[in-house]
Formats: structure tokens, sequence, C-alpha cells
């Protein structure tokens, strides 16, 4: 497998503020890679010295096996990057704005045609970029990320501000981009869609990562009990207790009723035996306890 990315020991502040604090990492050729991390992590600013938008105090990058820094037009036409705040050029409509950046790169306007298909704007086409909805200027700027067929993409948070149905349709999309053999890199502080989407997930937070790996090895090294919770009313946290035996954290709030445990199998048949299953949820851990147990804090995007 050859790697597309190298960082090592990247660093950049902001006067006081060390927005990146010594991150490394890889990236594999193919591969589906997510920064993940609440909102001044330091994600962005990571992308964009990997991108070659923005100079490291110090540390290496290696793009596609080149130095991004100083700008590297090589890299150009291997790179595609949707920005956070897509900013499009006044007045065009969508088709115009992909024939536009399409020349850019020498692309001819039945690429770009193909383009506005496959993010499902054709019937956008003739619709200026400012009455476009965010999930369909999201998608045009993706569209113009990918426009000259990059073997790289980079995306910043794409599917912020999108309603659920809008990320679900957007997350189709990315994961069709990656199945064509493009990598991608996407930076997101949505846990679900890091654990979702993504092959290898780097936690980030105040400037550095905490931990790689993909997010069910990430879930699995945590070794934490099952969450199990039912309607309240049918039983009491005390009958818990005593209906099922290893089982802790037992929460009332009145209307739901949940408790942990590591052995979930001999529980829930106690459970059922008393008929107490209303309602009921059975929850393994997540990204999300993850960042707790890294941090020691909830999270917070
Ligand atoms: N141009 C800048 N000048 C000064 N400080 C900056 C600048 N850009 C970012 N910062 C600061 O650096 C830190 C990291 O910011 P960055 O945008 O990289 O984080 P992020 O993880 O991408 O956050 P978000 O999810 O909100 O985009 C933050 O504290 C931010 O306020």
């Amino acid at each position: 497998m050859s790697v597309s990315i190298r960082v090592t020991d990247v660093r950049k502040s902001y006067g006081d503020v060390r927005a990146v604090d010594g991150v490394s990492f890889e990236v594999n050729s193919g591969e589906f890679f997510g920064i993940l991390g609440p909102n001044g992590a330091g994600k962005t600013t990571t992308l964009e010295i990997v991108e070659g938008l923005r100079q490291s105090d110090t540390g290496g990058v290696e793009l596609l096996g080149e130095s991004p820094w100083p700008r590297n037009p090589k890299l150009l036409p291997r790179i595609g990057v949707q920005l956070q705040g897509t900013a499009f050029f006044e007045r065009l409509t969508a088709r115009e704005q992909l024939h536009t950046f399409g020349s850019l790169y020498g692309v001819g306007p039945k690429r770009a045609d193909e383009m506005l298909e496959l993010v499902g704007l054709t019937e956008k086409a003739g619709t200026r970029v400012e009455k476009l909805s965010g999930g369909q200027a999201q998608r045009l700027s993706i569209a113009c990320a990918l426009v000259h067929d990059p073997e790289l993409v980079f995306l910043d948070e794409p599917t912020a501000a999108l309603d659920p149905q809008a990320r679900r349709n957007l997350w189709d999309l990315l994961r069709a981009i990656n199945e064509t053999g493009r990598t991608v890199v996407l930076t997101t502080h949505y846990m679900d869609e890091a654990e979702l989407l993504c092959d290898r997930v780097a936690i980030m937070d105040h400037g550095k990562i905490l931990k790689i790996d993909t997010p069910a090895a990430l879930v699995r090294g945590l070794d934490a009990p099952t969450r199990i919770s039912v309607d309240s009313g049918n039983l009491s946290a005390a009958d818990v207790t005593r209906v099922a035996d290893g089982v802790a954290e037992v929460a009332d709030d009145g209307a739901i009723l949940t408790f942990t445990t590591r052995d979930p199998s001999t529980v829930l048949t106690a459970l059922a035996e008393a008929r107490v299953l209303n309602g009921l949820q059975v929850r393994g851990a997540t990204l999300e306890d993850v960042f707790l147990e890294l941090t020691g804090r909830e999270y917070r995007a």
C-alpha cells in the first residue's frame, strides 16, 4: 500500500494559540481518512498545511511524494480541495460555476456536466449559485473540487449545517467518490459521520492527535460495558439490581431507566422473563465514549 500523505511533527501557532501542536500521521492511497475533533481542535489548520495553503512553523509534510509548500504547481492537478465556507464566483449559474472551475484546469464542459450529474444537480444547472440551498451549495463545491479528476480529495466539514437527509445523501456521494479509488481526507466534528464513513480516524483536541485507528478498533479498545435502557415505571432501579446480576450505573430520569452491564445476554434474558422490555434500547460504546475516555470530558462539537 502506498502512502499519499505523510505528516511529521507539524506545529503552527497564531500568537499564543498553539493551533497545531506536534501532529504526525500518514494516509494511505485509497483510504478514507477522517480528522475528528470539536471546534477549534486544529483540524482546518492541519488540513490547510497539508494542502499547501498555509505554512507550518515547523515539521514536514509530504503530499503525493512532493512538498506542498512553497506552493507546488505540480500538485494542483492531482488534488481537489473543498473549502469550508464555499467561495463561489458571484452571479453564475451552477453549470457556469463548474465550467469556469473546470476551465482553470483545462477540463472541457462535457466533464463539468458529468460532475453536475454525479452530485445530483443537473436540475439546478441553470440556477444561480446564491439561490442554491445549503446542501446543494455543498454538493456544488464538492463537484468543483472533483471536476479535474484529482486522485486525492480534501473535504473540510462538508456536511456542516446540513439537515439530516441532506447529510445522508452527501455521505452516499462521498462513499461513491472513495469507491472509485480516490483517497479522501475529511474533517468533521460529527462523531457518527466519522464512524460511518472513515477507514481510519484521527481524534484531535487542542492541536494534538490523541489517537488514530479504525473506528471499530477505537471503540473496541475501550472495553466499555453495554448500556441498556427500558421505559421506567415497569420496574425501579432497585428492581433492576434484583432482577439481574452484574448491572451498574442505574439511573432513572422518570421516563427512561438506564444501566450498564458487561453481561448483556444474562441481563436481557432476565428482563425478558420479567416482561419489562418496553422501550428497550441496547447500545455499545461509540466514538463519543472514546473521546470521553481520552480527554476526561464530554464531547461538545
Ligand atoms: N487565522 C487565524 N488567526 C488566529 N487564530 C486562528 C486562525 N485560524 C485558526 N485560529 C485558532 O486556531 C485554533 C484552531 O483552529 P482551526 O480552525 O484549525 O480548528 P478546527 O478544528 O478546524 O475548528 P472548526 O471545527 O471550528 O473549524 C483555534 O483556537 C482558532 O481560534
